[in-house]
């Protein structure tokens, strides 16, 4: 009895900010597609919290590079973002989002038999005009990178505003997300090619990544 209470306590935690039945629906989706998109990922006051904290970074924002961070190169024809890498311990206030970012490694790793271990996470903006052609998120030479989690911060946002995630599908057909308020779009970062379409005001989201390895330990090849 008293194993059973155990494994039960560790297995199911008693409070997760989503319910398992949301969960085992979004990694259905996941396995089935490939990626998955979740309105109202974030309620209103995690929302208004990581907005209010991309607003107050936002000066520190540097350029975003393409490729591991050994190989950075500044290339605004392929990528034309700012961006600001997180730190769990200098942004740990951030502490209902890292701990939703503990229980979404938990889910995976649970349920979809993945041995998630390390994640990186950065804000990122586009400015007017800023775009990211098509790619896959698996750099070159790390393959580290499992799952992509990208969260929206744009309020109002507008059928030509532009600045649509271009999701590419197996058949090579493709098709656009609008980067809506706590929308959320996680995929296989190996698998599916996608790119961010001309943005015509400024673009706010929380892009991520959930690593096999931690960032440092990163698997390299060739
Ligand atoms: O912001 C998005 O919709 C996707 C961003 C992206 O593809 C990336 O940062 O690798
Ligand atoms: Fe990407």
């Amino acid at each position: 009895m008293l194993n059973i209470l155990y494994i039960r306590t560790h297995f199911e935690p008693l409070e997760t900010y989503h319910s398992l039945e949301d969960w085992l629906s979004w990694m259905d989706d996941l396995s089935s597609k490939d990626y998955v998109i979740i309105d109202h990922f974030l309620r209103d006051e995690l929302y208004a919290e990581i907005r209010s904290f991309f607003l107050d970074m936002l000066p520190k924002f540097n350029e975003a590079g393409i490729g591991a961070d050994t190989e950075k190169q500044i290339n605004s024809k392929i990528r034309g973002d700012f961006t600001y890498w997180l730190d769990r311990e200098r942004d740990s206030h951030l502490k209902t989002y890292w701990g939703l970012v503990d229980e979404t490694m938990q889910m995976f790793n649970r349920y979809c038999y993945l041995s998630l271990s390390g994640y990186e996470f950065h804000l990122a903006h586009y400015p007017s005009g800023g775009h990211y052609d098509k790619h896959l998120d698996q750099f070159e030479r790390r393959n580290n990178r499992m799952i992509s989690v990208v969260i929206y911060l744009n309020e109002g946002w507008q059928s030509g505003d532009g600045g649509e995630l271009e999701i590419f599908e197996k058949d090579g057909s493709s098709f656009l997300v609008d980067p809506l308020a706590a929308r959320c779009v996680m995929f296989k970062s190996a698998e599916v090619p996608h790119a961010v379409l001309q943005a015509h005001k400024s673009r706010f989201s929380l892009t991520g990544w959930l690593l096999y390895q931690p960032s440092a330990l990163g698997q390299f090849f060739g």
